[in-house]
């Protein structure tokens, strides 16, 4: 068995596994490691989570530069980015416009936390992307529920409209204004509140950082449930209010499981605090589970009690290349088999994607000459016991034929760097041009169908056509990208995505929620009755639909 394997050409190996170390292809660390630096970090120690600077850093979904722009990413400047009501052709509801008086309330009640200069407004208004940009001219930055509730009910009274926004990382545009709407940031409302070691609850204030809790915890012994590429930049409030996935959805499940209570203020400014730490709670509906993933627009997420894993003592992370999606499925099948308990991720990309992160970011990826790449990280509490399932699962898929060629990494800086591969695909895509960015839930054996239908539809009209994402959770990333925004191009592309995928049972945004780019879509993933229901829940709860308007939904009939 193990001959047969060292003959097949194993790449080299990062770490400790005895038998992946007989490997032919000698890449040194250095080389690898110096292309590699995690991205999306802010390097935050704990103090910085208490004490945030005044103005909030531009989001980064992938920059591994400590202070490097986001908007460095493509060639325009926010100024630059049409208006979204233009571009969309979208009416301004009647909401108030912003007076004098207005504005000299929120000073008093924030002094000092009340933007207004349009410099600084800027990178608020325009999306991750850049491809929408609001013209708020208030952003306003409270630091407690209480001070959240005061501006909801003045706004409320006033009928102005309010878009909550967290790190802006979103991929759908549902963190930034459309028109005017006062941007209500969380970067202020950072602290943690509680972390009981004993049950893992952690309380904390919707603006932490994700990668600043992390880390927080990891000095306990602790990790988060969730990992995201926006790791660096995205609020867990925002994480919560748009049900985010990301890498560890396989092991830990989702947010909709690890939430254990919410602190909402809604449209009104009446506070709800359902910021239980229980495990088990049946006592009426659950009504935490209506603000997750609702997007800011049933209210607005002022603290979050979260349960969370222990840290795990021994990671170990293979990438593995694969000539066919069938032998990506087979691996995937072989995994769930044989790694059982240990397995924490299984991420899938295509040859495409990797070569997008070689040439627009310079990583180099450690196995070549695959259509196909998985991620197999393993975790759990016993390295010895971990190595020897790995190793079987490895000599496994690669006596079987499922496997022709990988490398595994023991070592977290190692793991980090293969971990980079996968997680800046977004960030090399936005160096390639425009891009059209599909989140799909399908069944997971047809998951490679529809990058492959989109490809051939769309022949020379795209520029590249790629497909990667959460194997393990039945979610398909895929992304077009041109030269240049064309409506004839995003006109062969949609419906035809939607319509494939709801004609496969899928849901046309599995984790990145509906935002203002899908909303009119929605359909495709949910019948009429229950559009309509959720209307009717929008309604009662936000009776002046002046929080995040024209996003999640299409407006009422
Ligand atoms: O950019 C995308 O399409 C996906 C982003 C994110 O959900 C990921 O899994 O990397
Ligand atoms: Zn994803």
């Amino acid at each position: 068995m193990v001959s047969c394997f060292v003959s097949l050409r194993l790449g080299w190996c990062c770490g400790t596994l005895p038998r992946w170390r007989t490997n032919v292809q000698h890449r040194t660390v250095a080389t690898w490691t110096s292309a590699t630096a995690q991205w999306g970090l802010q390097q935050k120690k704990l103090a910085e989570l208490y004490c945030p600077p005044v103005s909030q850093p531009p989001p980064r979904w992938g920059s591994s530069l400590l202070g490097k722009r986001a908007f460095s990413t493509t060639s325009a400047s926010p100024q630059e980015v049409m208006l979204t009501s233009e571009r969309y052709g979208v009416q301004r509801l009647p909401f108030s416009h912003l007076s004098d008086g207005d504005f000299a309330f929120f000073e008093s009640l924030l002094p000092g936390r009340v933007v207004t200069d349009p410099d600084e407004l800027r990178t608020f208004n325009v999306d991750w992307l850049q491809s929408m940009r609001g013209c708020s001219k208030m952003l306003l930055r409270p630091q407690t529920a209480a001070e959240v509730s005061e501006v909801l009910r003045y706004c409320n009274q006033r009928n102005l409209a309010v878009t909550p926004q967290g790190g802006n990382t979103g991929l759908v545009g549902g963190s930034v204004p459309v028109f005017d709407e006062i941007i209500l940031s969380t970067a202020l409302m950072n602290q943690v509140i509680s972390f009981d070691k004993v049950s893992g609850i952690l309380v904390c204030q919707a603006g932490c950082i994700l990668e600043s809790l992390n880390q927080y915890l990891a000095e306990l012994d602790f990790i988060m449930p969730l990992d995201l590429g926006a790791k660096g930049s995205c609020h867990i409030g925002g994480n919560v209010a748009t049900n985010a996935g990301g890498l560890r959805l396989l092991r830990y499940g989702s947010l909709r499981g690890t939430v254990l209570g919410l602190e909402v203020v809604l449209a009104d400014g009446s506070l709800l605090n359902c910021l239980a730490s229980l495990r088990k709670d049946n006592t009426g509906y659950d009504l935490k589970q209506l603000f997750i993933g609702s997007e800011g627009t049933l209210g607005v997420i002022t603290a979050v009690s979260i349960l969370c894993p222990r840290k795990p003592k021994s990671v170990n992370l293979a990438f593995l290349g694969c000539q066919s999606f069938s032998q990506v499925l087979g691996t995937f099948t072989a995994c769930k088999g044989m790694l059982g308990e240990i397995l924490s991720a299984c991420e899938f990309m295509d040859d495409l994607c990797m070569t997008l992160v070689e040439s627009h970011l310079t990583l180099s990826r450690p196995v070549t000459g695959s259509p196909f790449y998985i991620l197999i990280e393993t975790s759990g509490s016993n390295s010895a016991h971990d190595e020897e399932k790995l190793n079987h699962f490895l000599e496994h898929v690669m006596a079987s034929g499922l496997v022709t060629d990988g490398t595994v990494a023991t070592e977290d800086k190692k793991i980090k760097a293969l971990w980079s591969l996968r997680e800046r695909i977004t960030e090399a895509l936005t160096h390639d041009g425009c891009v059209y960015k599909y989140d799909l839930s399908l069944p997971v054996e047809r998951l490679y169908d529809l990058v492959t239908d989109t490809r051939a539809r769309l022949g020379a009209a795209a520029k590249r056509v790629v497909g990667y994402g959460h194997l393990g959770d039945g979610n398909l990333h895929l992304n077009v990208t041109a030269e240049s925004d064309s409506r004839s191009l995003r006109d062969a592309i949609e419906p035809f995505v939607y319509e494939w995928t709801a004609r496969h049972h899928g849901s046309i945004s599995a984790e990145h929620g509906l935002g203002f780019r899908k909303k009119q879509h929605i359909e495709y993933s949910k019948p009429r009755g229950a559009v309509l229901l959720m209307q009717q829940l929008k309604a009662m709860l936000d009776t002046k639909g002046i929080l995040n308007p024209y996003k999640t939904l299409p407006a009422a009939p």
